[in-house]
């Protein structure tokens, strides 16, 4: 069996998520953005599916480099393939990022999935088929009745427990919000989550991602006090050392890195390092199931807890899959938004969650999408 093509079709899809200048997520009117399909094709018809945003497959990335190291391939050398993606980086003067890299691994899973009838999650062993969500609630905002205070974030919260989640994780106020950062306006935020939700709901900070040494003590001391469960990504993570220096002086665990480069390379250093307590990574981050599993295994032999960045099909499935993972990061959640009405080109809920707050992983083959071929073929741009 080899691999004879590798395609990509780009659509429009309706959404009312817009990105800020730092890229966080934010509620607005209903607009079109373009989004994706990567498909890989072998010699006897199988194929499988990665959505991703057009820029990271676009066309220079797929014919200088995928399409050099995947045609001709056996689509089940994963491991293979990887690895020499991944080697192809170094001379790609940055065009072959981890986002590509991770979009072809999953494909390659999905592929073997779908061609084996078997969820992804039985192809690698399962662990769970269920597994607790945290609502991720999206950065403040200064919209009237949004996340603008801390009022806002308690009544959001609240909503949020009713709905069935057992943990909440907030990520605060960030420029371009005229007035932000502020540690102290953080920790009322924080605060009054707590005081909404009470004792035994689980709560996590996502917090404005340069704060200074000083003040990433400060607002670590700060929920000490209100009993959060970690501090995620207050400072760069490009300076591991601050984080090591964070870790040695707060008693809350410091959980990273998210957004540092290096896929599980970098996760070990952080280890060694003392640099955090709980280690994360994310398939999209690291580049694929394959090395985000390896950051999983890493953890377990450190005796560490990994929880994984972000939502989708392929998040869940390390989450299926791992025995150190407490949550599934469902969201971004916002009060103008309604999270559960899913995407026109999904046919349901990748992660539908009950009223107990588990997330149910699905049985479908490969990923687990149901993808809505019909609306991605009528709605392609390119
Ligand atoms: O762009 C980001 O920082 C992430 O998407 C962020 O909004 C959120 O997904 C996150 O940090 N979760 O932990
Ligand atoms: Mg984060």
């Amino acid at each position: 069996m080899k691999i004879v093509d590798v395609h990509v079709r780009v659509f429009a899809h309706t959404t009312y998520r817009h990105q800020d200048t730092a890229g966080h997520a934010h509620p607005g009117p209903a607009h079109k953005v373009n989004l994706a399909l990567l498909t890989i094709v072998d010699d006897e018809g199988g194929e499988g599916y990665c959505f991703a945003a057009p820029e990271v497959v676009r066309p220079h990335v797929i014919e200088k480099f995928v399409k050099k190291v995947l045609i001709g391939a056996d689509p089940f050398a994963r491991e293979r393939l990887w690895q020499e993606l991944a080697h192809w980086q170094r001379g790609s003067a940055a065009q072959l990022t981890d986002r590509t890299l991770a979009i072809i691994d999953c494909a390659l899973w999905d592929l073997a999935g779908r061609k084996l009838n078997m969820p992804v999650h039985k192809l690698i062993g399962t662990y769970r088929e269920k597994m607790l969500a945290y609502g991720s609630i999206m950065c403040g905002d200064e919209l009237e009745n949004g996340l603008a205070t801390p009022e806002d974030y308690g009544r959001f919260a609240e909503k949020l427990v009713a709905r069935g989640y057992k943990g909440i994780k907030l990520h605060t106020w960030m420029p371009p919000v005229s007035w932000a950062p502020d540690v102290g306006m953080d920790l009322k935020a924080c605060a009054a989550v707590r005081e909404a939700v009470g004792p035994d709901i689980h709560l996590m900070i996502d917090a404005f991602h340069w704060y200074t040494r000083t003040d990433a003590l400060k607002l670590g001391r700060g929920l000490e006090a209100l009993g959060f469960d970690w501090i995620e990504e207050p400072m760069d993570e490009q300076s591991s050392m601050s984080y090591a220096w964070l870790s040695e002086n707060l008693d809350i665990p410091v959980l990273g890195p998210e957004s540092a480069g290096g896929k599980h390379f970098s996760r070990a250093e952080w280890i060694a390092t003392k640099a955090c307590d709980i280690l994360r990574t994310g398939v999209h981050d690291v580049g694929g199931i394959s090395p985000a599993m390896k950051c999983m295994h890493l953890a377990e032999s450190f005796g560490m807890n990994c929880e994984i960045h972000g939502n989708g099909a392929p998040n869940l499935i390390i989450a299926a899959c791992s025995k150190n993972a407490n949550w599934y990061e469902r969201g971004l959640l916002h009060p103008f938004l309604e999270y559960d009405d899913g995407f026109e080109y999904l046919n349901g809920l990748v992660d539908p969650m009950d009223a107990d707050g588990y997330v149910h992983i699905s049985d479908k083959p490969g990923l687990g999408e149901d993808i809505n071929f019909d609306f991605i073929d009528a709605n392609l741009v390119a």
